[in-house]
């Protein structure tokens, strides 16, 4: 999806069983077999659109309506002067859902023959094996042609348009099916798009999907499908926390010319432990985290680097716009404070400090470990969000590994439901939850979710995590104590979504460092 403004919203975010709800009740709405019609004619245009030199093309369809969507497209294709190569997953006995079988006749009317073998040769590839009638808990076929097919529509270097779905990724995860995942490369090794139907599905946008999905475009099917305002669902059908949304970025009015260094906040940061104390030095990250929040926009910044004496020199890489500060002047901090970049062993003596302060509280790295290896901090934490009248917001900022060692479970698992991880964990702890990865996924305690769909690979390295810490701290710096996770939801997405935007317009040939990263942010408006 390219971006919009925020005051233009992504189409919603569904599971699955939200969107069988939506779709049976605006199949009802129309004549029949109308959203399999629409869904195939979609499907052509884009087909046509995006690979206009495609002569050959495979339709891949399956057992479900979404094989059904894919014999409409193959019917359109046809049409319009295409050689159309017709495979449809034979299913025994079990006679094929109504709209599909009537796509079927539909094809064989339109001349349309269908084969088991995969044509030697194609320019583009339709996936309509499943779509969201896919389900996990079913084994592998032992043997039969579908294998065959999925591996040709993984290994393939031509084009792949999907419908609704990449076949075989499960749309509420981007997870792959289980006996699946061992099979499927690394990443795509062709063009991949994605024509999603009726509005958007969370797994297109994490984990795997956003490699295998690919492009993503929208089919909303009908001028009276509400799904694809996100802000206009009516209330009856889906209420807005069960809905997911895509990050959007809202654009800041221009700075007043009468502006002055306190309406920015200021950003505390406490972390970076010394090397002299346990042989690992981790300044840098404390540091990367306060140059992070220079740059975006905080009005001053303060450090304190646990261990270090109001005496010690200034380390190397600390600019002078950064402030030092002694662990006991850091009690006067206003704004917000970040907590735990390279904060080693020492953190957890300072935690108990950081749950006080007055602000909002970003918790990242180490302060996650510490926190999920003591179960009385875990209780402070949720104290804190208990009297968050006199304090602030807090934010963890976990990567998979740290989400399950805060949840007492294991990365896979975490992975396995990114989505529900975070909602999970921004309950169970009334924090704000930035779940980092490919497709950062940002949920508050009301089950409300958000999934970030800039960034890329390479932000893969050391150091860009503690960016995003100082980042969103200087985003929050100016929200005042006793403000709900509400006032700092779009403030953080906005933090989050800048961040990978850096990384998606990052210069050609130049490589990208955690420290330029930083440079890199800017201060909104
Ligand atoms: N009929 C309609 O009104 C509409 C249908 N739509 C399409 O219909 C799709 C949903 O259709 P369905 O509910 O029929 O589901 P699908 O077509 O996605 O999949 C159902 C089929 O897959 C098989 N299956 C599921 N999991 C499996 C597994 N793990 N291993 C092997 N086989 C498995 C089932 O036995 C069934 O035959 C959407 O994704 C969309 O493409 C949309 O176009 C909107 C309108
Ligand atoms: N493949 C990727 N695609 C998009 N974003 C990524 C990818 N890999 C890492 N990131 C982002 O880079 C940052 C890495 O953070 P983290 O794992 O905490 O690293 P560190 O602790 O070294 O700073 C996160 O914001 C994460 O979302």
């Amino acid at each position: 999806m390219h971006p919009t403004a925020a005051d233009l919203p992504y189409p919603a975010l569904l599971s699955s069983q939200q969107l069988r709800a939506r779709e049976t009740r605006l199949a009802r709405q129309l004549p029949p077999y109308s959203l399999m019609a629409r869904a195939g004619a979609a499907t052509a245009r884009l087909a046509l659109a995006i690979a206009p030199h495609a002569r050959h093309i495979w339709v891949v369809c399956g057992a479900g309506n979404n094989g059904g969507d894919g014999l409409e497209a193959a019917i359109h294709l046809q049409a319009a002067g295409k050689t159309v190569h017709l495979s449809l997953m034979q299913t025994g006995d079990k006679p094929l859902p109504s709209d599909a079988a009537q796509a079927l006749q539909r094809a064989q009317a339109a001349g349309l023959r269908i084969g088991d073998q995969a044509p030697g040769h194609f320019d583009l590839a339709i996936d309509a094996l499943w779509g969201i009638g896919l389900r996990a808990d079913r084994s592998s076929p032992a043997d039969g042609p579908m294998l065959d097919w999925l591996q040709q529509l993984m290994q393939t270097e031509k084009d792949v348009l999907c419908m609704d779905t990449p076949s075989g990724l499960l749309a509420d995860t981007g997870a792959w099916l289980p006996w699946l995942a061992a099979q499927v490369p690394p990443s795509p090794k062709g063009r991949r798009f994605t024509l999603s139907m009726l509005t958007l599905k969370p797994g297109l946008f994490t984990l795997q999907g956003r490699d295998w999905a690919g492009e993503v475009w929208l089919a909303p099917l009908s001028a009276g499908n509400p799904l694809w305002r996100s802000d206009q669902i009516p209330a009856t059908d889906i209420t807005v926390s069960d809905c997911g949304q895509l990050v959007t970025h809202a654009r800041s009015p221009a700075l007043a010319h009468d502006s002055h260094k306190g309406i920015f906040g200021d950003v505390g940061v406490l972390g970076g432990q010394s090397a002299s104390s346990d042989g690992q030095g981790m300044e840098g990250a404390a540091i990367l985290a306060a140059s992070a929040a220079l740059h975006a926009g905080a009005g001053r910044v303060m450090l304190h680097l646990l261990g270090s004496h109001p005496a010690s020199p200034r380390p190397t890489g600390v600019v002078a716009d950064i402030m030092l500060r002694s662990l006991e002047a850091m009690r006067a901090l206003r704004g917000s404070l970040v907590c735990g970049c390279g904060g080693g062993s020492q953190v957890v003596q300072v935690i108990p400090q950081a749950l006080q302060h007055p602000g909002s509280l970003v918790l990242d790295a180490d302060a996650l470990n510490a926190i999920a290896a003591q179960p009385q901090l875990q209780q402070a934490l949720v104290q804190r969000a208990a009297t968050a009248d006199n304090r602030g917001i807090t934010v963890l900022t976990p990567h998979p590994l740290e989400l399950a060692r805060l949840l007492g479970t294991d990365t896979p698992a975490i992975q396995s439901d990114r989505i529900g991880a975070a909602r999970q964990a921004a309950q169970q702890w009334q924090c704000l939850v930035v779940l980092k990865g490919s497709g950062t996924v940002v949920a508050a305690p009301n089950g409300r979710y958000a999934i970030n769909h800039s960034g890329n690979a390479r932000l893969a390295i050391g150091g860009t995590g503690d960016v995003l810490a100082g980042c969103i701290g200087a985003h929050l710096a100016a929200l005042p104590p006793g403000s709900s996770w509400a006032d700092g939801w779009q403030p953080l997405l906005n933090a989050v979504w800048l961040h990978g935007h850096a990384a998606d317009t990052w210069p050609l040939g130049r490589m990208l460092t955690a420290s330029r990263l930083a440079h890199s942010l800017h201060r909104p408006g």
